[in-house]
């Protein structure tokens, strides 16, 4: 169980309070500068909130040391700089707690194709699929076990449909052995099908948050990102959501 206690930190997040239990995938949604990247922040332990409190499994995160942390807790960020012109086996081989690349990650991920390239002469969406990657394997211990807290930053930023599709089908298997994700991210659709719950944020607090449902209120969404949203029932479990101005 992740728990936020009155959580603010000047002008960017104000008095978030909320939990999220274990195993559950919590999407964080809102416009650009509502404060997710910052509570993502906050929740990682990459900063200090001004006032409040994050606990995890019931235990302040500043009471963990870097090293019982970065075991289980791992942040995919939205900008992530690659200071040395390494392969992408190198680059991965950093972060892994084994030399080899587990296969339920690389049916999700497929690097395989380019594992030999220098990394910085790959594309923004095979890029984006190595961080998520190192991410992942930074705790693959604790995924395994299902004891991961996984954290990232609009992870689809540059997927094409079938790796969106792959890491989120991926995301699904991973909370159903116990993993505990959050991720921030702009896309209504994926948060409808893959949420157990939603954060919905605007001007750096909760705006709502709950069963996924009941949070994606097309009214309440139209008032949030200032457009119009409209969500359309294909079939009684099935629904998508389009967005238009006026
Ligand atoms: N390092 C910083 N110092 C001060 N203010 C910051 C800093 N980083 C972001 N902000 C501000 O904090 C607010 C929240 O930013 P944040 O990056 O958390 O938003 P976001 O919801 O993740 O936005 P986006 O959808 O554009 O990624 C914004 O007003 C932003 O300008």
């Amino acid at each position: 169980m992740i728990s936020l206690h009155d959580v603010s930190i000047k002008q960017r997040v104000v008095s978030v309070t909320g939990s999220i239990p274990s195993g559950h995938s919590c999407h964080i949604l809102g416009p650009n500068g509502a404060g997710k990247s910052t509570l993502l922040s906050l929740i990682a332990g990459l900063l200090i909130p001004d006032t409040g409190q994050v606990l995890i499994r019931d235990a302040a995160i500043n009471t963990y040391s870097v090293d019982a942390l970065a075991q289980f807790r791992c942040f995919q960020q939205q900008q992530q700089n690659t200071a040395f012109n390494l392969t992408v086996k190198e680059s991965v081989s950093f972060f892994g707690q084994r030399l080899s690349i587990p296969d339920y990650l690389e049916h999700a991920l497929e690097i395989h194709t380019f594992m030999h390239r220098p990394i910085n002469q790959l594309s923004g969406g095979e890029m984006r699929r190595v961080q998520i990657l190192r991410c992942l394997l930074q705790v693959v211990g604790a995924l395994e076990r299902g004891e991961a807290l996984v954290l990232l930053d609009e992870p689809c930023q540059g997927l094409d449909y079938r790796h969106q599709l792959l890491l989120f089908e991926l995301f699904a298997q991973l909370t159903k052995q116990g993993n505990t994700l959050i991720i921030s991210h702009h896309d209504l659709n994926h948060a409808l099908h893959y949420a157990d719950t939603v954060w919905l944020m605007k001007d750096g607090g909760l705006h709502a948050s709950g069963n996924t449902k009941d949070v994606l209120d097309p009214l309440r969404l139209s008032e949030v990102f200032s457009c119009h949203v409209q969500r359309f029932d294909i079939t009684q479990d099935h629904a998508l959501f389009q967005t238009c101005l006026e």
